[in-house]
């Protein structure tokens, strides 16, 4: 692991107890925030999270100003049921419709920074069960306490859950197998995300609307990457939000799920010319759950491996090189 980002993991790692909410209204000021939701057919969830975010954070404490359901081009009551719950709902093509239209989850959270008013934006995902006002809260803590903070990402046990079973740990599959291993070796520095992909993050609109967005599930992997580029990652912070509970997708969805976060990957290694060289480091960087709590803000173990390979040369060129010469 790079030094700095040992550094960066105790300097930059919280957990969502620690911020709490009349610390920050103190600290808001005159600032507006808004709680940004992407969305598509998530009627069976989206109600309750904007019920918990609007009576927590908007009525009873006026931390949250605006709670904002991007309609993903959804094909069940999903604009209905967040409407009714009390969410401002925008349909994704209806902003900025004078551009031609895209498609997918990145689409949505750009269009949702362009349609929303917030000096600070949080975005939480709607396929989300048990959503607790934490959620919002921790990724608020620190960017409302340390000017030098633009960007918090969130982080989490992930359970995968199945008919009848849950694996504690074994959710965040594309996460495991596509973004940590394609982090570590093309941008180290963003090693120390313990959930690279969460779709739970904060940050301060001006820094959002200087970067690009993917318009897929690329898009969580690009802004990492742009944020990194454009602010530093000593900008950059990370929040324990406990445990998340979402709904699954089954493997050939995550596969174009992978395609995108590496097409969006290539984009960035093309643009800046990485890994044209050699790998800065052959460390992988993974957290593990800790046999006891750990101290301080990050309750994980740190599990690093080299995972160097050697090249061997084609086979006929070692045995012709051995051979007497007649
Ligand atoms: O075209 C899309 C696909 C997804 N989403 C939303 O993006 C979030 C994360 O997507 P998904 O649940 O499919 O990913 P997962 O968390 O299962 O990996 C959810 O709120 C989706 O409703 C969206 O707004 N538009
Ligand atoms: O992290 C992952 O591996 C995937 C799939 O999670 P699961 O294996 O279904 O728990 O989930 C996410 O990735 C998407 C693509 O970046 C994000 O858009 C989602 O917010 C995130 O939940």
């Amino acid at each position: 692991m790079l030094p700095e980002v040992r550094r960066w993991l105790t300097r930059r790692t919280s957990r969502t107890e620690q911020w709490l909410v009349d610390r920050m209204l103190e600290r808001k000021g005159g600032r507006r925030i808004s709680v940004v939701l992407p969305a598509r057919d998530e009627a069976a969830t989206i109600g309750r999270i904007v019920t918990v975010v609007r009576e927590a954070l908007v009525e009873r404490t006026g931390l949250v100003d605006e709670v904002l359901v991007v309609d993903s081009c959804s094909r069940d009551a999903t604009a209905a049921i967040a409407a009714a719950a009390g969410a401002t709902v925008v349909a994704q093509d209806a902003v900025l419709a004078e551009l031609p239209p895209a498609r997918g989850k990145g689409e949505a959270l750009w269009k949702g920074l362009a349609a929303s008013t917030g000096d600070l934006v949080a975005a939480i995902d709607a396929d989300l069960r048990d959503v607790e006002p934490a959620f919002v809260t921790g990724l608020l803590g620190p960017l409302l306490a340390d000017p030098g903070v633009a960007f918090v990402k969130g982080f989490y046990h992930r359970p995968l859950v199945g008919d009848g079973t849950v694996d504690v740990d074994g959710g965040g599959r594309v996460s495991e197998l596509v973004a940590r291993p394609l982090l570590n070796l093309a941008w180290p520095r963003l090693a120390g995300f313990v959930q690279p992909l969460a779709g739970e993050f904060a940050a301060r609109r001006e820094l959002l609307e200087a970067i690009p967005f993917a318009t897929g599930y690329g898009v969580e992997l690009a802004m990492l990457v742009d944020v990194l580029e454009h602010a530093g990652l000593d900008a950059m912070a990370q929040v324990d939000l406990g445990v998340r509970v979402h709904r699954h997708h089954d493997l050939q969805t995550l596969g174009r799920m992978a395609a995108q976060i590496q097409l969006a990957a290539a984009a960035r290694m093309a643009r800046t010319g990485v890994l044209t060289r050699t790998p800065e480091t052959t460390s992988l960087v993974q957290f593990r759950r800790p046999s006891e709590p750990g101290p301080g803000g990050l309750d994980r173990e740190v599990v690093v491996t080299d995972v160097a390979v050697e090249e061997r040369p084609p086979l006929r060129e070692v045995l012709a090189a051995s051979r007497p010469v007649a």
